[in-house]
């Protein structure tokens, strides 16, 4: 497939806590699709919303099983990216920073900053190094519809905010909350990294709606974070996160023209070519198909 054609929309959603029962598609089907990267979260939903093909995968599982330092980042957006999805869409709970971010609000979130340790953050590695560029880590084409999208199903959306991400599980102290907002962050949440580096890997456009859920820790005299506080908060937005997704359905241009993301590998990858790991290469015949799916 050549990425500097223009192509149909194929919109990957990667839903977190509250949404794990997905987004009702139209000739749905739920498939378990495998990856040489291990265990997705679980099966994925295949199917179409107005005539766009949409694959969906719960990020924590069915029945949210699965704990944010233990999804595998991987596994997901390997599968996602041998359905053919073409741009990806992350849905997250995400605690406020901002005291004008209130629960109940979204936010398209456009940087990150990663307090993450240990977790698989690249599909590269020895036989097969890259570096690929991550100053502007998501796709304002998706960013900008997605957030539109949010504001058209009745959602007040932030266009722009920089999102922390923490290991967790616990939720931070109010000494970390309270360091988070000097460092500039807008929103904390368990999961944004490495997702948004892997899609840019897999040469996916990648953007992430956040649903404010909480005001985290730092306010003072406030009480902490409660896990079920931000599950209601959630069940309460789940229906608005869904609308949303069928307002960037009906949003999107009939063709999709190409993004400078679907080329993220082609300067990226500064192994030389007898050096390669043929093992690796296997291994990335879905994330970097168009790099070496014919060649090697
Ligand atoms: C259930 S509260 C904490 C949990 O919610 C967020 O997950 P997701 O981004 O998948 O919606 C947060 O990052 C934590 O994993
Ligand atoms: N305050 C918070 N901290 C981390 N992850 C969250 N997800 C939702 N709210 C959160």
């Amino acid at each position: 497939m050549r990425a500097d054609k223009p192509r149909s929309w194929h919109i990957g959603v990667i839903g977190g806590s509250g949404l794990a029962a997905g987004i009702a598609l139209d000739d749905a089907q739920d498939i378990a699709v495998s990856s040489p990267f291990g265990a997705p979260s679980g099966p994925v939903t295949t199917g179409r919303l107005g005539g766009v093909r949409f694959t969906f995968i719960a990020r924590h599982g069915a029945g949210h099983r699965i704990p944010p330092a233990a999804i595998n980042y991987r596994a997901n957006i390997d599968v996602l990216k041998r359905c053919g999805v073409t741009d990806l869409l992350g849905l997250s709970a995400i605690g406020s920073l901002r005291e004008d971010m209130a629960p109940g609000s979204f936010v398209a979130v456009d940087q990150f900053i990663d307090r993450t340790s240990g977790r698989e953050n690249s599909f590269f590695g020895p036989g097969l190094v890259a570096h690929v560029g991550l100053a502007d880590p998501v796709c304002p084409r998706l960013a900008v519809l997605a957030g539109a999208a949010a504001r058209r199903a009745g959602a007040e959306v932030y266009p722009a905010g920089c999102y922390l991400t923490i290991d967790g599980p616990q939720f931070s102290t109010r000494a970390e909350s309270r360091l988070y907002r000097a460092w500039g962050a807008d929103v904390i949440g368990m999961t944004a990294m490495p997702e948004a580096r892997l899609a840019r890997e897999a040469e996916l456009p990648y953007a992430l709606l956040g649903m404010v859920t909480d005001w985290d820790a730092w306010r003072e005299g406030a009480a902490g974070v409660e896990a079920a506080d931000i599950i209601a908060v959630m069940h309460a937005n789940a229906a608005l996160a869904r609308e949303a997704v069928r307002a960037l359905a009906a949003s999107l241009p009939p063709v999709r023209e190409p993004s400078p993301i679907d080329r993220a590998l082609d300067s990226a990858i500064i192994t030389a070519p007898d050096a390669h790991d043929p093992r690796l290469i296997a291994r990335l015949d879905a994330v970097a198909a168009r790099l070496f799916g014919e060649r090697e």
